[in-house]
């Protein structure tokens, strides 16, 4: 059974790995949160590593959040995105990992890339400005990974996963992502019994949205395969706009008020849609229904806000 080192196991995509990992039974799992390892501190990472030698290193660690927070940090998304990866990726190789496999995301490919966006759109046009830094750092992750393959012989490959959600989100209203961020202020106004709730940009932007778990058992897909492509896409291959994503939560969460648009604040990207037809041509496709998937991340928010473990 590999030792599989599982980095940013409290956060939503660290945790929904682990559990997918214990169902499976399949890895022998160690984690180790900031406290005891703070993943910027490189020398702490090599040692960690050449003490633990694991087997399988998964980068779900990073400095992540929404339009806003990716916006209003730039600096601190870089910084912190970029020594992630190289602390996690040159410390795998002092250490004789075997495999690694980095999570980057779907804010790497430009701006206006064509839909549905294949892998080989990369560097082909200029990025998104709300999440520049953050993409930066993310491309350097997978080139990482690339070029120690080449170079090493190391199988260090990459997942770019779609935007995501499930239990575990962050629900903070402003540094969210858009459907905790949804969940939340929909949750509040039907407990307020206020008339109406407003959501950022103009509803218009188009996002693709798939559920953490089925991201988990792609990422332990795509570490079962021999010879893995480089990076590839993880998504659903369907999309929705934003005010149709708003009416799905009001839905989900009972809120039968009007649902106002606030231009004044960022659309981003105008449409992100993966093609997907990489990852699904090895044998992985998504299964969890999306209306399924926002019910059970309403009830997790509901869970957690009892339990006190809500990220708020
Ligand atoms: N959420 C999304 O929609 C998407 C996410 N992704 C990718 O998935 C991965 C995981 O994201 P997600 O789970 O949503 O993010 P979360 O914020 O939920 O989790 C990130 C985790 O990384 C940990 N972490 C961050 N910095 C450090 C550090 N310096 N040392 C140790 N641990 C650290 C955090 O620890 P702590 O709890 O202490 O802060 C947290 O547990 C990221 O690579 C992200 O880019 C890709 C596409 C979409
Ligand atoms: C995963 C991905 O996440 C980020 O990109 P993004 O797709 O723009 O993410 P988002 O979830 O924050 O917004 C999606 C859309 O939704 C709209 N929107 C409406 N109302 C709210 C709202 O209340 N909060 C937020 N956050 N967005 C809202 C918002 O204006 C935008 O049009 C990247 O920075 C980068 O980190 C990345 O990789």
């Amino acid at each position: 059974m590999p030792k599989t080192f599982i980095t940013g196991h409290r956060g939503m995509v660290g945790s929904a790995l682990v559990r997918a990992a214990e169902k499976s039974g399949g890895h022998d799992v160690i984690t180790a949160g900031r406290d005891t390892l703070d993943l910027l501190n490189q020398q702490a990472v090599f040692d960690y590593l050449a003490a633990e030698k694991p087997g399988i290193v998964i980068i779900a660690a990073a400095k992540v959040g929404g339009i806003h927070a990716n916006a209003t940090y730039p600096a601190d998304f870089i910084y912190e995105n970029l020594s992630i990866a190289a602390n996690l990726v040159e410390g795998s190789r002092r250490a004789g990992v075997e495999r690694v496999l980095f999570l980057g995301s779907s804010c790497i490919y430009p701006k206006l890339a064509p839909q549905p966006m294949p892998e080989d759109c990369l560097l082909t046009s200029p990025l998104e400005v709300t999440n520049e830094a953050y993409a930066i750092a993310k491309i350097a992750g997978l080139k990482l990974c690339q070029h120690y393959r080449a170079q090493h012989g190391l199988m260090y490959h990459s997942a770019m996963p779609t935007n995501l959600y499930g239990p575990g989100d962050n629900y903070h209203p402003q540094n969210s992502h858009v459907i905790p961020a949804l969940i939340r202020r929909f949750h509040e106004a039907k407990e307020a019994g206020a008339p109406s709730v407003t959501i950022w940009g103009t509803g218009t932007p188009r996002r693709e949205f798939l559920h953490v778990d089925d991201l988990a058992a792609a990422c332990f897909h795509l570490l079962g395969l021999e010879n893995p492509p480089d990076w590839v896409n993880v998504g659903v291959g369907d999309d929705v706009t934003i005010l149709e994503l708003a009416q799905l939560v009001a839905e989900t969460v009972g809120f039968t008020g009007e649902i106002l648009t606030d231009p004044t604040k960022p659309d981003g990207t105008p449409r992100k849609l993966m093609d997907v037809a990489r990852i699904k041509a090895t044998g992985w496709s998504p299964v969890i229904d999306f209306r399924d998937g926002l019910a059970g991340a309403y009830q997790d928010f509901l869970a957690s806000l009892e339990t006190g473990a809500a990220r708020l």
